[in-house]
This record gives structure tokens, sequence and C-alpha cells, in this order.
């Protein structure tokens, strides 16, 4: 596509060259239909010559909430949520280019949960809204993502995005993200020892920008941030009984409310008489994932890039800076939440889960995974300006799948 000369371009520098430029960008459009929310990923790629790679050179990312799954029961609702994001897109991407810039969905573990005969439902409204659309449509173009893609896809994002794929001297970085209703780990394994050691069904060779990468990957269903909240409480995979009242020593003691997730209503609230603070929580907690994932012992010296709710929380007590991010010690965690547990009178205004979600954090990096008190987590929402989300590894996944790329 890029091979035509033209008579003009020994007049300008390449990249100043204005019709140039504009045959050589294109675009890509990723929907992440998360458990709490669905947002648009939109890519902007220029290719500057046709022996190079082509560089990312933007994104525009919006989101909505809840998440398709709240749509359970109406999904043209759904789809209607997905049509007006896909709207943006009309606007961003010149007309001329519509035909060529595909689009596409996957949806995580909020489907994963549904029946299959919902999710299917959801899927489908929004296949035709794609089909109305002026957009490149390919098959296979809205799906539930498979647990190992997402870990693979992130960790893929992570690491072009901080320049490890490219050049010699990669130094890769693992990633945690910490859905809402489950969780991934992904690292690429250096010594043959985790290799031997490791369940085959954790191990995923992936092909990306000329090179196989065999990575360590893992999805945990239910085991999202606010999974984790209902298995707390003792409410997950339960048949909710109409009125009827889960209570943790996690939660604030006079607390008494109302939660809607996946569709179902819960009733919940805190240790009336009993006990509440950080000990009696982290023993509740510590039950949700005691003995339930697998520890690489390889992950216990090395660093990880964390992001998503693992971010959030962090912002929320002013454990990093909500633009900046930062680098935190895993037993931040622990302190912060020591703190916001013990004192949860003095976090009132914040959410009454802030206390529930740092233990749950911290049993999950400690007990969970394994990791040590002083492991270092990179905790990052952009790179260069793109989310880190496993959205753009999607979609460097579905340019090459079309021949766009690569
Ligand atoms: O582009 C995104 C997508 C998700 N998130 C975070 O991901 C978490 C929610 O996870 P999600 O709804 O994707 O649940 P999942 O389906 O992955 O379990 C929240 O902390 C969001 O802020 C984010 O920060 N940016
Ligand atoms: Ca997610």
């Amino acid at each position: 596509h890029s091979n035509r000369v033209m008579w003009f371009q020994d007049f300008f520098p390449p990249n100043m060259c204005p019709i140039n430029a504009k045959a050589n960008t294109f675009y890509g459009i990723m929907f992440d239909a998360g458990s709490t929310g669905t947002r648009i990923h939109i890519y902007t790629f220029v290719q500057k010559s046709p022996e190079n790679l082509p560089e990312l050179e933007g994104e525009i990312f919006e989101s909505v909430k809840p998440g398709l799954s709240a749509y359970a029961d109406q999904p043209e609702k759904g789809a209607e949520t997905v049509k007006k994001l896909l709207d943006m897109a009309i606007d961003a991407v010149p007309p001329h280019l519509w035909k060529k810039t595909p689009v596409v969905l996957k949806a995580t573990a909020g489907l994963r949960l549904l029946s299959e005969e919902k999710a299917q439902a959801l899927l489908l409204e929004v296949k035709e809204v794609f089909e109305e659309s002026p957009f490149l449509v390919p098959e296979d173009s809205v799906g539930i993502m498979d647990g190992s893609h997402e870990g693979i896809l992130a960790w893929i994002t992570v690491n072009f995005l901080t320049g490890q794929l490219s050049g010699q001297n990669q130094q890769t970085v693992g990633t945690l993200d910490l859905g809402g209703a489950s969780t991934q780990i992904t690292f690429l394994p250096r010594f043959e020892e985790t290799l031997k050691e490791t369940p085959g069904d954790f191990l995923t060779s992936f092909e990306m920008f000329n090179s196989t990468y065999k990575l360590y990957t893992h999805s945990y269903l239910g085991f999202g941030l606010k999974a984790a909240r209902l298995a707390t409480l003792g409410a997950l995979n339960m048949e909710v009984v109409d009125g009827q009242m889960f209570r943790s020593s996690c939660l604030p003691k006079q607390l008494e409310a109302e939660w809607h997730f996946g569709g179902v209503k819960y009733r919940y609230g805190g240790n009336k008489e009993g006990e509440t603070g950080f000990k009696p929580c982290y023993l509740e907690v510590l039950k949700v994932v005691k003995g339930k994932l697998h520890q690489p012992d390889e992950i216990r010296g090395s660093s990880f890039y964390a992001f998503s709710y693992y971010y959030d929380r962090a912002a929320d007590t002013n454990l990093i800076d909500y633009e900046q991010g930062g680098v935190l010690e895993v037993r931040d965690f622990e302190r912060k939440a020591k703190e916001v547990c013990d004192n949860m009178e003095r976090y009132n205004s914040a959410s009454p889960f802030l206390c529930m979600d740092l233990a749950y954090i911290t049993a999950l990096l400690k007990e969970g995974f394994g990791f040590r008190d002083h492991t270092l987590l990179q905790l990052t929402k952009k790179v260069n300006n793109i989310e880190t989300s496993w959205t753009l590894g999607a979609t460097f996944h579905l340019l090459q799948s079309l021949g766009l790329t690569y």
C-alpha cells in the first residue's frame, strides 16, 4: 500500500508532506467490555516507510458504566451503550478510512460469568450495531476473550509501551491486572526451573513482532475485586434469598446497604455487635485466597507493573498520585489496609468497602501469589499517554491477522 511514489515527495521532508502523512495513517477500534464498564480505544498508527514497522501515534479513549453484563436482561439497551461510544469513532476517523478501519469488541469476566444464552444475546446485539456502522467488521468481531489472552495482551501492551519489545537488551516486566470479576498475572519466565514446576495450562506461546514469547499467564475468574467482595461476604455463587443479609468485619459496624452486581441485588452490613478491624477482616479475606492460586517461586524477587484496581485503590488512599502513578512495595498496601480498617469511622466518606478492598489486595499479593513484603509494584494508568490495557496488544494482534501490519 505504500509503494506508490508521489512526484511531490521530493519537495518536502517526509514528515511534512501533508498527503503522505494522510496516506500512511491508519486506525484500529477496540472495545473492552469489562465487568464494570465498557470502553472504546481508537488507536492511530502511522507507517512512515514500507520497511519500518508502523508507529503508534495516539489514542482516543472513552468509557461508560455499568458494563454489558448489567444489561443481561435488556441486550438491546446494552448494545445501545456500545453504539454511543462507536459514534465517537465516526468523528475521529476520516470518512475515506472508515471501510478500512476494523472494529472489534472483546468481553471479559462479566460476560464469562453470565449464562451462555444471555451472553450470546448481548453479543448478537452488539454485532448488529457493528454491521450497521461504516467500519470494517472482521469475522469474530465480537466475542468473549480467553482469560489467557487477557493477560498476554496486557503484557504485550506494557512491554511495547515501555520499549521492551524492540531492539536488544530486552528486560521485560511482569503485569498484574485486577478487574472487577477476574485477575490476571503474566510474566516471561527466566529460569528453566519455573517452566518445569508450572502447570502446562499456565504457559502459552505467543508470536508478536516477529518474536515468540513463552509466557506464564493465568486469569483467575471470581478473584476480581468486586467478586472478591461477594466471596468475602459469603455471597458469591449463592442463590441469594430476597432480603438476605451478609455481614463482615471489614465493613463499618453500623453500615446496612444494598449493592447490585451482575444483575443481582445484595444486602450487606457491618458486624453490629461483633468484631471489626484489620485482624478479623484479614482472616476473612484470607479464606478467599489461601491455597487457591499457583505461586511461582520466580516472582518473589522481581518487580511487576500493576494497574486497574491496584491503581485505583492506591490512588484513592493517596499511596500514589492519581495522575502520575508511582512505585510501591507490597507492604505499603498492608500498612494502608491496617490504617483504614482500624479507623473505619474516619474513612466514612470514601467507599464502605475501602477496608475490605485493601485487605483483599494485600492478601491476594502476599498469600495468593506469594509476593514478598518488599516486592516492588510499578503502578501505572498510562505510559506515554496511552492506557495500559490489553486493548493495545489486542489491536496489534488484530492488525497483524488482517494483514494490515507486521
Ligand atoms: O481502560 C481501562 C479499563 C479498566 N480499568 C480499570 O479496571 C477495573 C475494572 O475492571 P473491569 O471492569 O475491566 O473488570 P474485568 O472484566 O476485567 O474483571 C477498574 O479499576 C477500572 O478502573 C481501567 O483503569 N482502564
Ligand atoms: Ca479488565
